[in-house]
C-alpha cells in the first residue's frame, strides 16, 4: 500500500482501463465459452457500476450497521422500557465502574470502539463518581478505548493486526501463543482470607487456597487496572456461566488481548443480543493483565505471576501469565464456592448423554501445570538436599532445604475427560465443568478446551473438525507457508490446545443440561501400569477414589528426567475446590445413592509395564470399555477381585482383548508388577492418611467403609 498506487490508494485491475477511454487497454482474454456474451464473464469495465463516488464512500457501503436493538418482550419489559441512548449510557457507566482505579481521583475516560477507527459513532463516558482534581495524573487525561463483546471475525482482525504470533491456520482457526506460560500456575493462586472466607473455605495443609489479605489484593487489582487503562484499548466480554437458568452467573472479563477475548467468547456461554443489552452489573469480574507481572516486593508474592481471587469483592486479578486456561479454571474455582452454597455440587468432569437419556460423568485430573519445584521435593531425597544454616534471627542453627529450583513443567498425560465425553454416538453436554443439582446436570461453560498434542482426524474426528474458523489454537506449530498445523510438534509446549464453542461439536446437546447421571466414571492415567483398564466400584470405593483423585504425571525437566510421578488431587480437581474435599464427597455420595448411579474406575494410562517399558492403552480399547459401561452390558458382566487394590474387574468386554483386562497378564516381569503395585498402593495409603480424621457425610459408617475401601495388603 505504501508504494506508488493509483490515486484512489488501491491497486485494481480495472483501473488500467479507465471508463472514459473505453476498451483501449490490454487485449481481452478469451474464455472457453464463445457462445456466452462477453460481458457475462471476465469483464473489465462494462459491469454494473459501483454505487460510490469515492473510495471512502465505497468502504462505508461495505459495512452496514449491526442489527438494531431487540425490543424487550413481555409485560415487565414494557414497564422498564428504557431508551437505546439510556441503555448505552448505563453500559458505559458499568464498564467505567469496572475499570475505575480505586486510588486515583478520576476514573478512566472510556470510549467505545477501536481507536484506529476514530469518529465512527464512538461514545465517551467519564466515570461519574469521581471529580477531577488538580492532582490528576497523565492517566486521567487519556482515553481508554474498549471493545465490547466483539464477534470472532472482529477479534481475528484485532489479533492479526496487533498481536505478534497470531496467524490464521489452514483450517481457519486462529493460531496464537500464550507467552512464557503454557500451562496453569497453581502455586501462584491466592485467595483473600477475610471474615467471609475464614470459616467457609479450606485453609492450611493440602489446601489449594493460599491466602492473601484484602490490602494485597487491592495492590494487585490496582496494578492490573492501571496497566489495562494505560493501553490503547481493552477488550470487555460480558457472558454467562451455567446452563441451568436458575443458577446462571453473569461474568465480565476485561483483558488486553484479542486472543483472551476470543478464548472466553468460546468458553463461556454467549449472550443473545437481547441478553447482552439487559446484562446490567456482572456477578463476577476478571481483570486479566497477564502480560504485566506482579511485583515480587508485594507481600505474599513468590514469583512474577499471581492469580488472585477475592470472593467478597467478586473479582479476580491475573498478573504475569497469559495462559488462557487460568481464566476458565479461575471461574471454575469461584463456582466451587458459589454452587455448594446453594446445595449444588460442582464437578470437574466431562458429561455426555445417550440417545435414551442416560447420562455419564467423566472425572479426571487436569492437563499441564507449571510448577517450580525444588529438587528435594522432586527426588524424594530430602536428607541429601538439606544443609545446616544459622538462623538470621538468632544464634540457632537449623536445617534448610537446599533450594535448587528447577523450573519443572510437569505434564499429566490428559486423563480423557474431553476426549471421552466427545463421543460421536452420544450427545455432548460438556467436556470439563458441570453442576449437579436437584434438576439434574448442567454445563458451566459454553465451549470445550481440547488438548491437541498428537491429535489425529482418524482417532478424534469430532475434535479435529471443530478446529475451524473461530477456534483458538494455542501454542501449536505450523508450516510457515501452507499454515498446516503439525500436531505432533511439541516445540512450543506439550500442552497445545484448541478452544471452540460447544456447538462446533455436531452432536452437542443445546441447552447443555441433562437428567441425573447413571454412571460416574473416574479416569486415571496410571503411568505405573498397574491399575486395571476398568473396575466396577462400590459406593465406598467410588468415594475412596474420588477423594484420592489419583493420576500419574510424566515430568519433563531440563535434565530430561522422565519417570512417572503419582499425584493425588482431591475430588479430581484439588486446584479448584474451595471447601474441604469431604464436603464435595459427601454431596456426591448422597446424590449417587439417591439416583442409583454406578461408579467405575478407568485407567487410560499404561498397560504392559510402567511408562518407559509398557504402552499407553489404545484409545480404541478405552472407547469400547466406555461403550460397555454406557450400554449397561458391563454392569452385568462376570467379575473377579484383584489383590491389593481389591478392585472388581470384568473378565470379558466386546472389542477388547481379554488378557489386558487384568494387568498382571500384560507384564512380562511378574515380580516387577507386584512391586510396582505395592509401591502405588503405599502412595495411596500415605495420601489418604490426612483424610482419616474427617467425617464424610452425616453417618460415620460411610467414613469407615471408605477407609476400608482403599488398598489392603
Ligand atoms: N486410552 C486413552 N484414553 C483417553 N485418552 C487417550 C488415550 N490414549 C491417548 N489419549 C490421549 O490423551 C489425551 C487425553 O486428554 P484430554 O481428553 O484432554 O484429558 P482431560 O480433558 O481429562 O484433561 C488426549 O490427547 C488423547 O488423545
Ligand atoms: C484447562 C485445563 O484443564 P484440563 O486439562 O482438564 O482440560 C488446564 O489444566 O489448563
Ligand atoms: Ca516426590
Ligand atoms: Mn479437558
Amino acid at each position: 500500500m505504501d508504494n506508488k498506487a493509483p490515486d484512489n490508494g488501491e491497486f485494481s485491475f480495472a483501473s488500467n482501463t479507465p471508463r472514459s477511454t473505453g476498451r483501449k487497454g490490454l487485449p481481452k482474454i478469451q474464455t472457453q465459452d464463445h457462445n456466452k456474451k462477453a460481458n457475462d464473464v471476465c469483464h473489465d469495465d462494462s459491469g454494473t457500476p459501483v454505487k460510490a463516488k469515492t473510495i471512502d464512500e465505497l468502504h462505508s457501503l461495505q459495512r452496514k450497521k449491526s442489527a438494531p436493538t431487540t425490543p424487550i418482550k413481555g409485560a415487565q419489559g414494557a414497564f422498564n422500557a428504557i431508551s437505546e441512548e439510556e441503555r448505552q449510557k448505563q453500559q458505559l457507566q458499568s464498564i467505567s465502574a469496572s475499570l475505575a482505579s480505586l486510588m486515583r481521583e478520576t476514573g478512566p475516560k472510556l470510549v467505545k470502539g477501536d481507536p484506529a477507527r476514530k469518529g465512527e459513532g464512538q461514545q465517551i463516558a467519564h466515570h461519574h463518581h469521581y471529580t477531577p482534581t488538580i492532582s490528576a495524573t497523565d492517566s486521567s487525561l487519556k482515553f481508554t478505548h474498549y471493545l465490547h463483546n466483539l464477534s470472532p471475525a472482529e477479534l481475528y482482525e484485532q489479533a492479526i493486526k496487533y498481536e505478534k504470533g497470531s496467524f490464521i491456520a489452514s483450517s481457519g482457526a486462529l493460531a496464537t501463543l500464550s507467552g512464557a506460560k503454557t500451562g496453569r500456575s497453581p502455586r501462584d493462586k491466592r485467595v483473600v482470607r477475610d471474615e467471609t472466607t475464614e470459616d467457609d473455605l479450606w485453609w492450611g495443609k493440602g489446601s489449594p487456597n493460599i491466602e492473601m489479605d484484602e490490602h494485597t489484593f487491592m495492590v494487585n487489582r490496582e496494578r492490573a487496572v492501571d496497566y489495562l487503562n494505560s493501553l490503547d484499548k481493552v477488550f470487555v466480554n460480558d457472558q454467562f456461566l451455567n446452563w441451568d437458568p436458575e443458577h446462571r452467573i453473569k461474568v465480565r472479563i476485561v483483558s488486553a488481548r484479542a486472543y483472551h477475548s476470543l478464548f472466553m467468547h468460546n468458553m463461556c456461554i454467549r449472550p443473545t443480543p437481547e441478553e447482552l443489552e439487559n446484562f446490567g452489573t456482572p456477578d463476577f469480574t476478571i481483570y486479566n493483565a497477564g502480560q504485566f507481572p506482579c511485583n515480587r516486593y508485594t507481600h505474599y508474592m513468590t514469583s512474577s505471576t499471581s492469580i488472585d481471587i477475592n470472593l467478597a469483592r467478586k473479582e479476580m486479578v491475573i498478573l504475569g501469565t497469559q495462559y488462557a486456561g487460568e481464566m476458565k479454571k479461575g471461574l471454575f474455582g469461584v463456582m466451587h464456592y458459589l454452587m455448594p452454597k446453594r446445595q449444588i455440587l460442582s464437578l470437574h468432569s466431562g458429561c455426555n448423554m445417550g440417545k435414551d437419556g442416560d447420562v455419564a460423568l467423566f472425572f479426571g485430573l487436569s492437563g499441564t501445570v507449571n510448577l517450580e519445584l525444588n529438587r528435594a521435593t522432586w527426588s524424594n531425597q530430602l536428607p541429601t538436599d538439606m544443609c545446616l544454616v544459622r538462623s538470621p534471627h538468632d544464634t540457632r542453627f537449623y536445617y534448610k532445604l537446599l533450594l535448587t529450583i528447577l523450573p519443572l513443567v510437569l505434564f499429566v498425560a490428559g486423563t480423557g475427560k474431553t476426549t471421552l465425553s466427545t463421543d460421536h454416538n452420544r450427545y455432548l453436554i460438556g467436556d470439563d465443568e458441570h453442576c449437579w443439582s436437584e434438576n439434574g446436570v448442567s454445563n458451566i461453560e459454553g465451549g470445550c478446551y481440547a488438548k491437541c498434542i498428537d491429535l489425529s482426524r482418524e482417532k478424534e474426528p469430532d475434535i479435529w473438525n471443530a478446529i475451524k474458523f473461530g477456534t483458538v489454537l494455542e501454542n501449536v506449530v505450523f508450516d510457515e507457508h501452507t499454515r498446516e498445523v503439525d500436531y505432533v510438534d511439541s516445540s512450543v509446549t506439550e500442552n497445545t490446545r484448541a478452544a471452540y464453542p460447544i456447538d462446533y461439536i455436531p452432536n452437542a446437546k443445546i441447552p447443555c443440561v441433562g437428567p441425573h447421571p447413571k454412571n460416574i466414571i473416574l479416569l486415571a492415567c496410571d503411568a505405573f501400569g498397574v491399575l486395571p483398564p476398568v473396575s466396577k466400584l462400590s459406593l465406598a470405593q467410588t468415594m475412596y477414589h474420588f477423594i484420592s483423585g489419583y493420576t500419574a504425571l510424566v515430568a519433563g525437566t531440563e535434565d530430561g528426567i522422565k519417570e512417572p510421578q503419582a499425584t493425588f488431587s482431591a475430588c479430581f480437581g484439588a486446584a479448584f475446590i474451595m471447601m474441604h474435599p469431604t464436603k464435595y464427597a459427601a454431596m456426591l455420595s448422597e446424590k449417587m445413592q439417591k439416583h442409583g448411579a454406578t461408579g467405575w474406575l478407568v485407567n487410560t494410562g499404561w498397560s504392559g509395564g510402567s511408562y518407559g517399558s509398557g504402552k499407553r492403552i489404545k484409545l480404541a480399547y478405552t472407547r469400547r470399555i466406555i461403550d460397555a459401561i454406557h450400554s449397561g452390558s458391563l454392569l452385568n458382566a462376570s467379575y473377579k477381585k484383584t489383590e491389593v487394590f481389591g478392585l472388581e474387574i470384568p473378565t470379558e468386554i466386546e472389542g477388547v482383548p481379554s488378557e489386558i483386562l487384568d494387568p498382571v497378564n500384560t507384564w512380562t516381569d511378574k515380580n516387577a508388577y507386584k512391586d510396582t503395585q505395592l509401591k502405588l498402593a503405599g502412595l495411596f495409603k500415605n495420601n489418604f492418611a490426612v483424610f482419616t480424621n474427617y467425617k464424610i457425610g452425616k453417618n460415620s459408617m460411610l467414613t469407615e467403609e471408605i477407609l476400608a475401601a482403599g488398598p489392603n495388603y
